[in-house]
């Protein structure tokens, strides 16, 4: 059968249904197809899901710190993790069915269910459907990429999908890839109660940070009993369920680690090389991306890209200001652009990092005349007072401008202190506007000013 649409949104993760709303309330009809689960990667397979198992893993740690409070918290802190699995399902559900909801209270929008094809630049075949659209969007998202290791293809492994299904503890969790998902996941399951081992190919954790704040978080997950083995390339996987051993080939003599259970956490692809991009015309870069420009456009005209599948981005929040961005353009006439956009992102360990802007690192190398401002968090009084001292505040300022340029905040809070930053970093203003301000007392923004005071001019030599 074939149907036209005048829009057609493919996935409805995180820019698709916004913008099925918004189009089918300027008169347009619109179609969301979905192959899959409403929502998408953030709410059942990533943010809600990780974030929710993060939280339990916060009260098994805080559970363990109990005395130091003197709290007495009674036997030992176990985790059961089929009521770990029952809660984070029952959140991650909800949020679900709460997408799904609003998907069908929309005027003029239907939800279509099936993975879509293009036949040609504006029809896309779902099962025996032909769709038709003058406009079509683009929200597929992306998924775990497996490196061709030696071994893959017989050595069970788990990627952020599989691992969210399991309800018993793996005794020693062996995760290849030390970055957001893998630090992620390694901190919750060693709080868990798990052995965990962390390889990664770089000589250091998260090259694209700092040195000052890598080696803080390699600190903070070593001091909970996590092993980083860094610097280890040319891996090859052997063994079997429950005894799976991870081999680094190279640099130097094979180095090997074995667990039970292993977690391949080593970035992801686009989900384009099924949708038959090539009947279209639509240009992808070597890694399979969509092209985009800055307000989301493809090459040809009637097709926009958001989200994940741009390579623009690849948070929550930055597949939402892509929708943004579009709804703009297209129906506010509104010149926003993906270049507007400020670098935020939380990873969210224990203190969690929140960070926006450019790094020290990158300043540097921009020829700012970079000013770096300091201030570890066992000088914050609330972080002091809730016994939660590990991490820094870290502010970079253009000498020049006055303006802030970027923040890493490691440290209780931090993910939420650091837009205090953000707010003022897309007002542009100087950071003067911060130390000036008035922060409520006893709070961690209330130590920004004074981090901003003590600001002091680095040289390009010292990162
Ligand atoms: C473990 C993990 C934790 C994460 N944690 C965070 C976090 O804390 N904060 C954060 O900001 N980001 C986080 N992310 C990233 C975040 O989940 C993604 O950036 C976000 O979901 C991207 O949204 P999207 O709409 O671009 O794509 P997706 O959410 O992936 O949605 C794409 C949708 O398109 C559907 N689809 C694909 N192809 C087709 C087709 N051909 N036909 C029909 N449907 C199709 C898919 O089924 C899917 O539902 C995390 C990711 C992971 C994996
Ligand atoms: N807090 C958050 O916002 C959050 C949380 C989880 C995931 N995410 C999103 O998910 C995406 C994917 O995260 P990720 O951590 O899987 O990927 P990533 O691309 O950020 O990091 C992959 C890591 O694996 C290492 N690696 C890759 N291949 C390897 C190999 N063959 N051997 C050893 N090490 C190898 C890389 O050096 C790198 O450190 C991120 O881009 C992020 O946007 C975000």
């Amino acid at each position: 059968m074939s149907q036209r649409f005048d829009a057609v949104i493919v996935g409805a993760g995180q820019a698709g249904p916004p913008l099925a709303e918004r189009l089918g309330k300027t008169g347009r009809k619109v179609a969301v197809i979905e192959r899959k689960l409403v929502g998408g990667t953030c709410v059942n397979t990533g943010c809600i899901p990780t974030k929710s198992m993060v939280a339990s893993a916060y009260v098994a740690q805080v559970g363990r710190r109990a005395a130091s409070y003197g709290v007495r918290a009674g036997e030992e802190i176990g985790v059961d993790m089929e009521r770990v699995w029952k809660r984070t399902q029952g959140i991650s559900g909800q949020s679900r069915g709460s997408v799904e909801k609003w998907l069908a209270g929309m005027t003029n929008v239907s939800l279509l269910r099936g993975h879509a094809t293009f036949e040609s630049p504006h029809a896309l075949r779902v099962g025996d459907d032909l769709i038709e659209a003058e406009e079509i969007f683009l929200d597929v998202g992306g998924r775990a990429d497996v490196p061709a290791m030696l071994g893959v293809d017989t050595v069970p492994y788990l990627t952020n999908t599989g691992i969210l299904q399991l309800r018993e503890l793996p005794k020693h969790l062996v995760i290849v890839g030390a970055s957001y998902i893998g630090l992620e996941f390694g901190q919750m399951f060693r709080r868990f109660g798990s052995q965990v081992t962390i390889v990664e190919r770089s000589d250091r954790l998260l090259p694209h940070e700092d040195q000052d704040v890598a080696a803080a978080i390699a600190d903070i997950l070593q001091g909970e009993g996590i092993s980083l083995h860094l610097a280890a390339e040319c891996i090859e996987l052997r063994g079997h369920a429950g005894d799976i051993r991870v081999v680094a080939k190279c640099p130097g003599p094979p180095r090997e680690v074995s667990g039970t259970h292993l977690l391949l956490a080593t970035g992801r692809r686009p989900n384009t090389d099924t949708l038959g991009l090539e009947k279209t015309g639509v240009a992808t870069d070597k890694k399979g991306y969509i092209t985009v420009d800055d307000q989301c456009r493809t090459n040809v005209p009637g097709i926009w890209a958001m989200g994940d599948c741009n390579g623009k981005g690849a948070f929550t929040h930055t597949s939402y200001n892509d929708y943004e961005i579009v709804a703009a353009n297209l129906i506010d006439n509104e010149p926003r652009r993906i270049s507007d956009r400020i670098t935020v992102y939380g990873l969210f360990i224990d203190p969690p990092l929140g960070r926006i802007g450019l790094t020290e690192q990158d300043a540097l190398k921009q020829g700012y005349n970079v000013r770096v401002g300091k201030r570890p968090m066992t000088r914050v009084g609330r972080a002091v007072e809730r016994g939660e001292t590990l991490g820094f505040m870290k502010t970079i300022v253009d000498g020049d401008s006055e303006q802030l340029l970027g923040a890493a905040i490691l440290g209780v809070n931090g993910d939420e202190v650091v837009h205090t930053l953000l707010d003022v970093m897309y007002a542009k203003a100087t950071y003067r506007t911060v130390t000036h301000a008035v922060h409520i007392h006893p709070t961690v923004a209330e130590l920004l000013p004074t981090t901003l005071q003590s600001l002091t001019a680095v040289a390009r030599s010292s990162t």
